[in-house]
This record gives structure tokens, C-alpha cells and sequence, in this order.
């Protein structure tokens, strides 16, 4: 079964001087009024599952206004075991720590997992496809290990070579010496990441179906480098992506930056044959995105043999009849769930009756 979230304490985190929530192991409805601290509440397991939030803030941004640091920790509990975790906030730094011991962020998933659905996500199909890179990035840094640190080191070698293409007289020894580092990196990356795409459609098709069924979905990973990133070896890849980093050189010369590599792929998604991006519509971009992070949670199971913690922050409001349901009903069939919204008049008198209520701003 793995681990549930038993309880949450949060310290001087965001606008909160001291809280302690605590969770049920089916669906915790978070109510109140806005601004009263119910997203607060999600990036703070967020954080404390994912290693991250999908704010992006700063250290200081963290911390109530006027402190000068936060804290905040769970309580895991599943399978006769218990465990904490925490992550004490200075404006300088995150550190976390699991049963009072130091560890890196990129460690928090091994003890549970999160998947996030919030409003932003409903734009992810339009969105440009830096959008769903760092979809597919953020779900990789969790569920493979290895993952966070292999992004890291591709992103620092692009960001090197790119600054060196934006020189007035950029040295070209230096460039090749760039291309290497960035094609032996980046063929890791993104054989990892389609590895990782390729589990993640066989449900998000599987579950679209159950959602929209009659219509076809198509979900392909679009490379820069080449059709098929999982047909050569790394080193093959390597030496393909060297040698598409050459072709593409005056380009990026002249552009002063980095035009190939898995920095500018991306994750195309077709209903019956056209692209959904420009012809599907809301609705059917909302059931793809539903799909996604429907299947998220499905590929989390697969890959971690438990299930992982469900947040939905404050998406109910934006989604009709239908596919709420959809959501209501793929939580209830035994994922622990955190919903935030401002009325519960979204939710059934049977779900209330089942979920645990708590109130914020009260
Ligand atoms: N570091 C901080 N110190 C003090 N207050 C903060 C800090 N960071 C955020 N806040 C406050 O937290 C509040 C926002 O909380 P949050 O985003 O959790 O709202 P919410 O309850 O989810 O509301 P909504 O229903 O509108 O989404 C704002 O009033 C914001 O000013």
C-alpha cells in the first residue's frame, strides 16, 4: 500500500504563524475563502513529497513575512512503518530531512510521491512546449531515479554553451569541447525521458478512452535530434545529436543559442489525426490533461509499487459536470487526495459524508 500523509506542521511557512493539519487516508477537502492559505498548504506537501513546488519561489518567499525562517514537516505513516519528513526554510537555502536526517531534495520522492493538478495544468495542451517539457521533467525527477541530477547537468552544459554562443567572438575550440559535453549528456537525458514518455501514453491513451471514449488520441514525443531516440545506443545517440549540433552550428551561432536537443523537444498531442493544440477544443484539451496527470499517477504505482499522494488544488471550480466526476471518481478508487476549493458545493453529500472537511480562515 505504501505510505499516507498523517499530518502536516507548518512553522512561520507563508502566511502561516503555526498550523497542523491532519489528513485522511481516502479525500481531505480543504475549505475556505481565497487567500486564507489552502494552496499554501499544498505546495507545502508538495514539497515535502516532490522536493519541490510548482511555484518556483525563493527561500524568502517561503517565510511569513517578517521571520526569518520556516519550517515544516509531515508525518508519513503506511505498512508499520513511520516516517518524517521536514524541510527548515532560511532566506539562503531549503534543507530537508528525512527522520532528522539531512538529504538532498531530489530524495523526498522515495518516500511518497505527488502529483499536482492545479488551474495553470488546464493550458498545458496550448501552452508552448516548454510547458510540457517541464511537465514531463517534474513527473521524471520523481519517478526515475537519477533523473533530477541527469536534467541538471543538461541544463548547466546548455546554459554554458549557450553563453559562450552569445560571445562577441565566440571561441570555437571551446564550442566543440561545449558540443561533446552537451550530446553525451544529452542523449542520457532524453533516452530516459522517452523511456519515461513511452509508460506514460500507454495510460494517458487508456484513460482518454474511458474519459472521451469514440475519439482517437495520438500522443507523440517530438525530437530535435532524431525520429527515434530509443532505436540507437546511448553512444549512437551521442554521436547523432554531435552530429546535429554541427549541422545546426551556423544557426546557432547566429542565434546565440542552442537550436537542438532535448531542451527543445517536445509532446504533441492528436484527436482523430488533427493537432489538438490548434483544433481541439477546451474541452477536449482538458480531458487530455486529465489523462495526463491521471496517468501520472498510474505510471507513479507502476514504477514505485505505491500509490502516490493526489493534490488537486482548487481545479474543481474549473471543470464541468462531467469530467469532475471523472476526477472524483479515479480519487476514490484508493488514492489518498488533498482538494482545496472555496465551496463544497462541488461535491456530493455522499463524498462530504466520506471525506474529511478541514477549514481555513475560520
Ligand atoms: N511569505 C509570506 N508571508 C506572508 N503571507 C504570505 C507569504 N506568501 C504568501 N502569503 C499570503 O498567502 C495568501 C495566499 O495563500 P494561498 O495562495 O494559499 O491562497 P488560497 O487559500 O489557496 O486562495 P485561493 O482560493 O484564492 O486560491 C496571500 O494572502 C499571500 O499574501
Amino acid at each position: 500500500m505504501g505510505l499516507l500523509v498523517e499530518s502536516l506542521g507548518l512553522k512561520q511557512f507563508r502566511n502561516f504563524r503555526e498550523r497542523e493539519v491532519s489528513f485522511s487516508p481516502t479525500t481531505t477537502i480543504l475549505v475556505g475563502r481565497n487567500a486564507v492559505g489552502k494552496t499554501n498548504t499544498v505546495e507545502a506537501l508538495q514539497m515535502l513529497t516532490a522536493g519541490a513546488s510548482f511555484r518556483h519561489p525563493t527561500p524568502s518567499q517561503l517565510i511569513l513575512a517578517d521571520c526569518e525562517r520556516a519550517r515544516i514537516h509531515a508525518r508519513l505513516a503506511g505498512d508499520g512503518r513511520v516516517v518524517d519528513v521536514a524541510c527548515d526554510i532560511t532566506p539562503q537555502r531549503r534543507q530537508f530531512s528525512r527522520n532528522g536526517k539531512h538529504c538532498q531534495a531530489a530524495d523526498m520522492p522515495s518516500s511518497l510521491m505527488s502529483v499536482l493538478f492545479c488551474p495553470d495544468d488546464l493550458s498545458l495542451v496550448k501552452r508552448g512546449a516548454s510547458f510540457r517539457r517541464v511537465e514531463l521533467d517534474g513527473f521524471g525527477c520523481q519517478a526515475a531515479v537519477g533523473y533530477s541530477k541527469l536534467l541538471a547537468a543538461y541544463t548547466r552544459a546548455i546554459e554554458q554553451r549557450n553563453r559562450l554562443l552569445k560571445d562577441e567572438r565566440p571561441d570555437l575550440s571551446l564550442l566543440s569541447a561545449w558540443d561533446s559535453s552537451v550530446a553525451v549528456g544529452g542523449a542520457t537525458l532524453l533516452q530516459a525521458r522517452v523511456r519515461l514518455f513511452g509508460r506514460l501514453r500507454e495510460k494517458i491513451l487508456d484513460v482518454y478512452g474511458s474519459i472521451a471514449g469514440g475519439e482517437e488520441l495520438t500522443c507523440t514525443y517530438e525530437s530535435t535530434v532524431c525520429d527515434d531516440p530509443l532505436a540507437l545506443s546511448r553512444e549512437g545517440l551521442a554521436e547523432r545529436f554531435l552530429a546535429r549540433l554541427e549541422e545546426a552550428r551556423s544557426d546557432d551561432l547566429r542565434r546565440q543559442q542552442t537550436t537542438v536537443g532535448p531542451h527543445r523537444d517536445d509532446m504533441v498531442f492528436a484527436i482523430d489525426g488533427r493537432d489538438a493544440r490548434s483544433f481541439g477544443s477546451q474541452g477536449q484539451q482538458r480531458s487530455i490533461v486529465l489523462a495526463l496527470k491521471m496517468a501520472e499517477v498510474l505510471v507513479s504505482e507502476d514504477v514505485t509499487g505505491s500509490r502516490p499522494l493526489l493534490l488537486l488544488d482548487d481545479v474543481m471550480s474549473e471543470l464541468d459536470e462531467t469530467r469532475r466526476q471523472s476526477v472524483i471518481e479515479f480519487a476514490q478508487s484508493g488514492i489518498q487526495t488533498v482538494v482545496t476549493t472555496t465551496n463544497l458545493g462541488y461535491f456530493s453529500d455522499e463524498l462530504l459524508g466520506r471525506s474529511k472537511v478541514v477549514e481555513f480562515g475560520e
